[in-house]
């Protein structure tokens, strides 16, 4: 538990909000549970100390809301609001999401220090989170323990971008981050901005810590980390020595980190149940051994989209016969990491095999943190190994997404100011294109995002049916969850030349909820898979696999170089204004 040093001042009254509990103490500020009276929602709220300067500590509160307002991830803290009262000589405060489930910090000082699977699960997504503002154009500036924090259900969450740096930017980030977790090497003048390979180093010193329970300090001074912790996957080993190269170059970017550390070893769930405030100790989710509930039945069912196309790692089936072992290849590209090709590759079939449904659905019996903590991970949101962009060194500022002509003729939001995307949105060949049908590329162009939607999931079933790969270049956005999700087989099938013989995936519905935008659009879908073959590259059957269960997601999509893509896949909660299955005035089945 926390030791909180002597409070700044008393509990701050701030109209319109009840306010709790004393969640913690940093250097400027003191953040509270607070409850919004008009709605009921909780959120945490950070009163800065007095006397704060009338310009720096707002402008600083209002530019980490700027950045926060054009970015969207499930693992990035949101900014709500900047809040001001009448308190004295006025308080001034910046409303935040609330995660009941502490820092990384508290945890690490509870725990001593994780075991290697917890670790994954904290890790990979925060190399996501990184990957995903990397590629925006932003660059967090201070990834550490105290700026991780858990959701009651122990999912991480990244914290305080208020040292975020943009591309733009003309100063340089020098000083921010923190002592033991921010890079030592000198930072480069000439890109003032944007330097991911510092949060790259940091996130590597975060898996330092939370497999040593202490930062890892300068290179000639520290033993490997597989002597210092002797049971360390090797893989996980690697990556993180690669992340905290001294030779920036020799760092991975943070998508390919993310994916290094994925395949190193079964995530598994985070046990916060020593380390929270007593009053959230009911709320955890990490601890409970309770029967599965309809809840987690649904996000386990999440898993079939990607279940049935994990030959060899599925939900098992009478006709599962064995792959066979892909053959090792040298590792492509500056950003693959020691090893990661091979030993990954060699490992698809057998090591990952926890990290099935299969394996989701036994552990949530026992562990529902097996779930609730970890699903996202193992939903496939994770794996990024061939769509990397945005690369450490990428400071130029790149256009923006054009401005989507095809609205539909409804009236919508304005699209949201996207300060930079990917250097280089990858293309497919001519060659490739001309294969895709022309009623799939009719959909695929379609401005309505439930029809771009058909489109999609009729490209990626003919990537995967056909073996060429390089279609999913046009289904999924580059650098997203979405592909993510899907490296890890098409990488696979790519090394081994297989192919998914009458795969395909359908969607029998797609909804779009009207919160979407032009450039953003949200989906719930029903999806179907067939019955499908693997096969080699001489037509040879190595596995067979049934249909799949019915499964029920969302779907986000957003706009690339005017075309709809796959950007994350969620679980399949109802959306706003959603029609209830069967629903009469749509016609729409029923789920
Ligand atoms: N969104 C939040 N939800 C729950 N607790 C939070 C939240 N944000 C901060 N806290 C708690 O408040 C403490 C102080 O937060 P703060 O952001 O001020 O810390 P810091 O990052 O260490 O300080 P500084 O911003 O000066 O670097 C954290 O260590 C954490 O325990």
């Amino acid at each position: 538990m926390e030791e909180l040093p002597e409070d700044s001042g008393g509990v701050p009254e701030v109209p319109g909000y009840d306010v709790g509990r004393r969640l913690g103490r940093g250097g400027s500020a003191t953040v509270w549970h607070v409850i919004e009276r008009s709605t009921g929602h909780e959120y945490a709220l950070k009163c800065f100390d007095r006397p704060f300067s009338e310009d720096g500590t707002e402008e600083g509160m209002r530019r980490e809301l700027r950045i926060l307002s054009v970015l969207e991830h499930e693992h990035l803290v949101r900014a709500h609001a900047v809040v001001r009262w009448p308190d004295g000589d006025g308080g001034l405060g910046l409303l935040l999401d609330y995660a009941p489930g502490g820092t990384l910090a508290e945890l690490l000082a509870a725990r001593g220090r994780l075991g290697a699977g917890e670790a994954v699960t904290v890790l990979t997504p925060v190399a996501q989170v990184l990957a995903y503002l990397h590629t925006r154009g932003f660059a967090h500036g201070d990834v550490s323990p105290g700026n991780v924090l858990f959701t009651a259900h122990g999912k991480p969450m990244l914290a305080d971008l208020g040292v975020a740096r943009m591309v733009a930017d003309v100063v340089g980030p020098a000083e921010a981050g923190t002592a033991g977790f921010r890079d030592p090497v000198p930072t480069d003048g000439a890109r003032a901005g944007l330097q991911p390979e510092r949060d790259v180093y940091s996130v590597a010193a975060l898996g330092w810590f939370c497999l040593t329970g202490s930062a890892p300090g300068p290179t000639r001074l520290r033993p490997p980390l597989s002597l210092a912790v002797p049971d360390v996957p090797p893989d996980l080993a690697a990556a993180l020595e690669a992340g905290l190269s001294e030779d920036r170059q020799e760092r991975p970017s943070a998508a390919v980190l993310a994916a290094a550390i994925y395949r190193s070893a079964p995530a598994d769930p985070v046990d916060l149940s020593v380390s929270v405030h007593p009053e959230v100790i009911p709320r955890l989710l990490t601890r409970r051994s309770l029967p599965v509930s309809a809840g987690e039945r649904r996000i386990a069912r999440l898993h079939g989209w990607f279940r049935s196309l994990r030959p060899g790692r599925g939900a098992g089936n009478a006709t599962d016969r064995p792959v066979p072992a892909r053959p090792a290849h040298p590792p492509v590209g500056r950003h693959a990491l020691p090893g990661a090709a091979s030993s990954a590759g060699a490992r698809s079939g057998l090591r990952r095999r926890p990290r099935t449904a299969a394996t989701v659905m036994a552990l949530a019996g026992v562990v529902v943190a097996g779930l609730a903590g970890a699903w996202w991970i193992l939903g496939g949101k994770s794996g990024q190994l061939v769509v990397v962009h945005g690369l450490p060194g990428h400071t130029a500022p790149a256009p923006s997404l054009p401005p989507p002509a095809d609205t539909g003729g409804t009236p919508r939001r304005p699209a949201p100011t996207i300060l930079a995307v990917p250097e280089q949105v990858p293309e497919t060949t001519a060659a490739a294109r001309a294969s895709v049908p022309a009623e799939l590329r009719d959909l695929l162009s379609a401005a309505d995002p439930a029809a771009a939607a058909r489109g999609l999931a009729g490209l990626r079933s003919l990537a995967f049916s056909s073996g060429d790969l390089r279609l999913l270049d046009e289904v999924n956005a580059p650098a997203s969850g979405a592909a993510a999700a899907d490296a890890p087989i098409s990488t696979r099938l790519a090394e081994t030349g297989h192919r998914l013989h009458g795969f395909s995936t359908t969607l029998t519905r797609a909804f779009e909820s009207p919160g979407s935008d032009p450039a953003r659009a949200l989906l719930a879908v029903t999806a179907v898979t067939t019955p499908y073959q693997e096969l080699n590259a001489a037509g040879t059957v190595v596995a067979e696999w049934p249909a799949g269960d019915e499964v029920r997601m969302r779907l986000a999509l957003i706009r690339v170089h005017g075309a709809w893509r796959i950007s994350e896949i969620l679980a399949d909660e109802p959306l706003t204004g959603e029609p209830s299955p069967g629903d009469p005035l749509t016609g729409e089945p029923g789920g």
